[in-house]
């Protein structure tokens, strides 16, 4: 039987079985490598996961499965879950690649507050936003934490491309009331009005894949008193919280002398955004108190080496965070970092973790299968999914990827044959969009 869900998704009653080679994480930094196994898929739950293909038609008899569609995996292809960027903004997708000269704050002010207000556009809105859900896909993004711009009638536009292209998503509308320009703030009033009428408009849509998101830009462009709002907002819907924090050093002076709280994480803390629903893109320079005051609440970290780089923000210790029991997961922060890729990010993220090692004592640096788990059950556990994302378990919702090492034109070609352990490093080191061979989305292929 065939049923539909508020985005017109075909509930697929129909069975699909994935035969082949699996890697997923079962826990935190843990990897299970299943050489030869299956995943039986029921419309868009995983209901089984078994790690010995001789048992396939043994375990088809047993769940009465007379017809199913069977996808086997050759000797270059994995089955590993789908990524999650847990922190990207859809509307700086045109300044990919730009800007990046100068420091966060004069950033924002010379390339990406111009860029952002023309978002009042709804033509532009959609191009763009249709391009960068199309783009984030064929990477592999299977989750994506957006922030939208300030206008909600555009904002509602991107929660539209992600229900059409069937990926998973939270969609924030900005709220932001100063320290920008004229034509891109909104009044106090204004902007919690326009967030209630957001999350009505997004949730009315009906789509369990596309949730709204309570997004205070940071802390500079808000009054305590609207935080606090929002921080209501949230826990009145118990909706998730995205901000950002502690990112550059000029920033963190600029709320020092804005706000009287002891430090950047205190004054979130203090009007109540910090959750264990929140996701802060950052995190760079926090303090060991703040470090306490996060893993407290359960609020996490979205680490985006790239953009880290880029604006020269500088080095995120992410084994001080995890250390410290932050959850983790990783983030394109597109366009602070250019590319939409969270492939990239899992390597840049290793390369920044090399580059803090050379000046620190008996120091790993994180690994492949590190990032591995960052990008996937660490991105479901920071967004608070873990229980329906994140890995091929009994029960969640089937998000996955297949990924193949020997496609042609790719960046590298492939000669020598390589074990699982081998095709997941050559993924993370090597691939880009064109070793995305099959996407799926709640069940659905989308790519
Ligand atoms: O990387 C960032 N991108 C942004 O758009 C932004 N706004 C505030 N702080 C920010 N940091
Ligand atoms: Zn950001």
């Amino acid at each position: 039987m065939n049923g539909f869900n508020g985005c017109n998704d075909i509930i697929e009653e129909d069975v699909k079985i994935f035969i082949g080679s699996i890697i997923h994480c079962t826990k935190p930094f843990v990897l299970e490598v299943i050489e030869d196994g299956f995943v039986i898929v029921e419309g868009k739950k995983i209901i089984v996961v078994n790690k010995n293909i001789s048992q396939l038609e043994n375990v088809k008899n047993q769940l009465n499965i007379t017809s199913c569609k069977e996808i086997r995996l050759t000797k270059t292809q994995l089955l590993i879950p789908g990524l999650i960027d847990t922190h990207i903004h859809a509307p700086q997708y045109p300044n990919v690649g730009l800007g990046y000269d100068k420091p966060l704050l004069e950033w924002l002010e010379h390339y990406t507050y111009k860029l952002e207000r023309k978002f009042r556009d709804q033509k532009l809105s959609k191009a763009v936003f249709n391009a960068v859900v199309k783009k984030t896909l064929s990477y592999g993004t299977t989750t994506a934490t957006y922030f939208a711009s300030l206008f909600g009638n555009s904002s509602l536009l991107l929660a539209d491309a992600a229900i059409q292209h069937g990926q998973r998503a939270f969609v924030g509308k900005i709220n932001m009331t100063k320290l920008a320009p004229d034509d891109y703030i909104e009044t106090p009033q204004e902007t919690v009005e326009n967030t209630i009428k957001f999350i009505n408009e997004v949730n009315f849509r009906g789509c369990d894949r596309v949730k709204p998101i309570i997004t205070p830009r940071f802390a500079p462009s808000l009054e305590f008193e609207t935080m606090e709002q929002l921080a209501e907002i949230a826990r009145e819907n118990n909706l998730n919280i995205q901000t950002h924090i502690s990112e550059n050093k000029e920033e963190i002076k600029l709320v020092k002398a804005l706000f009287r709280s002891s430090s950047y994480a205190s004054v979130y803390y203090q009007s109540g955004l910090l959750t264990p629903k929140t996701v802060l893109a950052h995190g760079v320079h926090l303090t060991d108190e703040e470090l306490t005051l996060l893993a407290q609440t359960g609020s996490s970290i979205s680490h985006c080496p790239d953009s880290n780089t880029c604006l020269k923000s500088g080095l995120c210790d992410v084994k001080r965070l995890v250390s410290n029991g932050i959850k983790v997961g990783l983030g394109t922060d597109v366009s602070g970092g250019p590319s939409p890729s969270i492939i990239q990010a899992m390597r840049s993220a290793i390369q920044t973790s090399i580059h803090i090692s050379h000046s620190k004592e008996d120091y790993d640096p994180l690994t492949y299968c590190d990032v591995f788990y960052l990008a996937t059950l660490g991105g479901a556990e920071a967004l608070s999914l873990q229980n329906k994302i994140g890995n091929f378990e009994e029960g969640k919702d089937f998000d996955a990827l297949i990924i193949d090492a020997d496609v042609e034109d790719s960046a590298a070609d492939y000669f020598v044959d390589c074990n699982c352990l081998e095709l997941l490093q050559k993924f993370v080191f090597l691939a880009d969009n064109r070793n995305i061979q099959q996407v799926y989305v709640s069940g659905k292929q989308v790519v």
